[in-house]
């Protein structure tokens, strides 16, 4: 039986964070000589003490001070209400040691992510989701690009290279920061797109005819083997935690990460695939550093360093 490629989305994107530090290196020697700070600065915000989201934060600012940047943690009760949380993303938009701007969510039920995320200035909206960044790629315009659709799309090119254009692609699923985004870079690779979700009709068959299906819903392995084209490229961008196979394991309370795709049944049928963990997630923290770094760069005027993929189009 055939076996599929697995797509290591965690070597990409350690790569990827090699090339970032020694873009930054660079860039603050730059600035050093111009008396300028070259700096780039990530702000995280965390509201309330979601564990997931602890974890997420915590790995972030590891990894934005690995690449040379400064982090700038500030954590929030849980209680913490709507005005406050706007005002310090203002005091953000403010402090010019601040490149980029990270919201982490969910946010605790009194407060309106689309105000807080509004309030975000455009330039320092690291994560895309700022209205203006969203309607700028769906116009097909620079701007700033989600980071997890981002980093699919360097794994799409990385594996497909110019054999994306003309290709069938199907997104399942349109959430506002993976979904519409992915479907948005997808055409502007050329790709011929399908948004497909939970009303779909023949979401199998759909799926079947997909030259790249990105998986991006939220439902442990529901992708099956048969849902996919032979010899396609599958993105799973799902990361859904689950009690343990080994069912005295899962009486214990120990879990497992799965992915939206049955790994075991696409790896029979798919040409390449990524695996969850060690897939996309690696790939979005290191696309925020890109993003940071990219910020940085437009924000004082300096062009983008050489080797830094462009952003807004993914290129390699
Ligand atoms: N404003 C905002 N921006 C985000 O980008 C954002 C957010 N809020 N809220 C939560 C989600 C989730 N997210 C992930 C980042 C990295 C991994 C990641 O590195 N995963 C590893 C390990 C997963 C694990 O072991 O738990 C992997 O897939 O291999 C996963 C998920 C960013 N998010
Ligand atoms: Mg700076």
């Amino acid at each position: 039986m055939s076996q599929a490629r697995i797509i290591d989305g965690k070597a990409f994107a350690q790569n990827l964070r090699d090339r970032l530090a020694l873009q930054v290196a660079d860039l603050r020697s730059t600035g050093a000589k111009g008396g300028q700070d070259l700096v780039p600065g990530l702000a995280v915000v965390l509201v309330g003490e979601n564990p997931a989201s602890q974890v997420y934060v915590r790995s972030k600012g590891q990894a934005t001070v690995a690449a040379g940047m400064r982090s700038f943690e500030h954590k929030l009760p849980d209680t913490t209400d709507q005005a406050t949380l706007v005002a310090l993303v203002e005091k953000l938009n403010r402090d010019p040691a601040v490149n980029g701007i990270l919201v982490q969510l969910p946010l605790p039920a009194q407060i309106d992510p689309a105000v807080v995320i509004a309030t975000i200035d455009p330039a320092k909206d690291v994560d895309g989701f700022h209205v203006e960044n969203a309607g700028r790629l769906a116009l097909g315009l620079p701007g700033m690009v989600p980071c997890t659709p981002l980093g699919c799309m360097m794994l799409l090119r990385d594996v497909l290279g110019d054999d994306l254009r003309g290709k069938r692609a199907l997104v399942l699923g349109r959430s506002t920061i993976v979904g519409r985004p992915m479907a948005s870079l997808l055409l502007a690779a050329d790709c011929t797109v399908t948004i497909a979700h939970s009303r779909t009709q023949d979401l199998p068959e759909e799926c079947r005819r997909a030259d790249i299906l990105v998986a991006a819903v939220g439902r442990p392995e529901m992708v099956r083997g048969d849902w996919i084209k032979p010899g396609a490229t599958v993105i799973d961008v799902g990361i859904n935690r689950v009690p343990h196979a080994d069912p005295a394991a899962a009486a214990e309370g120990r879990t497992r990460l799965v992915g939206d795709v049955h790994f075991a049944e696409a790896m029979t049928v798919a040409g390449a695939i990524t695996p969850v963990p060690g897939g996309v997630g690696p790939m979005t923290i290191a696309c925020l550093l890109l993003n940071t770094l990219t910020a940085t760069c437009r924000q004082n005027g300096v062009p983008l360093p050489g080797s830094v993929p462009e952003a807004d189009t993914a290129a390699p």
